[in-house]
């Protein structure tokens, strides 16, 4: 199960600052929607909202076209993972599985136990008592067996380590195929996720930068790669993103699209092009809007 998400003319101000203003953004259901911005930018914030944390100062966030703010029956299908404080808690990690597995009407205690298995994680030491990488694995096995129609991982990976991290995407991945739903996920390792996203939405400073479909990320720009001196003069006077260069050997990225021609003459001089990464377009972009 899947559900949509609307956010209309969203503001949420705090006091007086406005950490939202004026979003207006839908979330297609059955998607893996990237979730990107610099610190501060408004993601968190965004994403209590859509889980009806908060209410918007002005606005409506809504699941499936009903509001969600105090409406159990909508709330009851968002789960919003994101990086709790468990300095206090004593139960064991089993039970908070269990305790879960009861307020989340789809989820899955079978799933729940292999994710256990993948992740190695001792329920049954008390919560306060596991690493912080283990504690994140907790979030994230109660995240994926919920199969909330709209689940969230808001930075969910924090002090995972490289293969915890990679069972996470391969389990993402996996279980959105036997079972579709809405993914928002959140996060600042952004060449690490991309090749998850079906969408992306680049938010700052409280507003959408950027809403698109990730195929369609590489046409905002491409990567000019060849020999230093040839790349330099095919590349003047364009607006460029970012260089590296290895030896003799330099790589260009360049923000806007190359016309057919200007492709066919950079192989005609024997340069690479190649896509622009989401990593390079996201930082291109918020320095600019900066
Ligand atoms: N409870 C609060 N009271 C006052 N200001 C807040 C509160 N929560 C968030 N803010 C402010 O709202 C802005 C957006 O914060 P938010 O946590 O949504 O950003 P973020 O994109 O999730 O950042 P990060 O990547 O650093 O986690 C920030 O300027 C933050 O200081």
């Amino acid at each position: 199960m899947a559900a949509s998400v609307q956010l209309n003319h969203v503001t949420l101000k705090f006091k007086k600052f406005e950490a939202l203003k004026d979003v207006t953004l839908t979330l297609e259901a059955g998607k893996i929607h990237g979730l990107i911005g610099r610190n501060g930018a408004g993601k968190t914030s965004l994403l209590s909202l859509i889980a009806a944390f908060r209410e918007p100062t002005a606005g409506e966030v809504f699941v499936d076209g009903s509001p969600v703010f105090e409406n159990p029956e909508k709330m009851e299908q968002v789960a919003f993972v994101y990086d709790k404080d468990y300095k206090e808690e004593t139960e064991k990690a089993k039970k908070l599985i269990a305790l879960a597995s009861h307020y989340r009407p789809h989820f899955d205690m079978g799933y729940a136990e292999q994710l256990i298995e993948r992740f190695k994680l001792p329920v049954n030491k008390p919560v306060n008592k596991l690493s912080k990488g283990m504690q994140s694995a907790l979030n994230v096995v109660i995240g994926l067996a919920s199969r909330a129609p709209i689940t969230i991982f808001d930075e969910a990976y924090l002090g995972m380590d490289a293969p915890s991290r990679e069972i996470f995407y391969k389990e993402i991945l996996q279980d959105q195929e036997d079972h579709p739903r809405t993914f928002i996920l959140s996060t600042h390792l952004v060449s690490e996720m991309d090749y998850l996203f079906d969408n992306v939405v680049i938010i700052d400073q409280g507003t959408v930068l950027l809403h698109e479909p990730y195929e369609t990320i590489e046409a905002h720009g491409v990567s000019v790669t060849g020999a230093a001196q040839e790349v330099d003069i095919f590349t003047a006077g364009m607006k460029q993103l970012n260089e590296q260069q290895l030896g003799g050997t330099k790589s260009v990225m360049i923000y806007g699209n190359l016309g057919d021609a200007k492709r066919q003459e950079a192989r005609a001089q024997g340069l690479e092009i190649g896509p622009v990464s989401l990593q390079d377009l996201f930082i291109h972009l918020t320095e600019e809007a900066n």
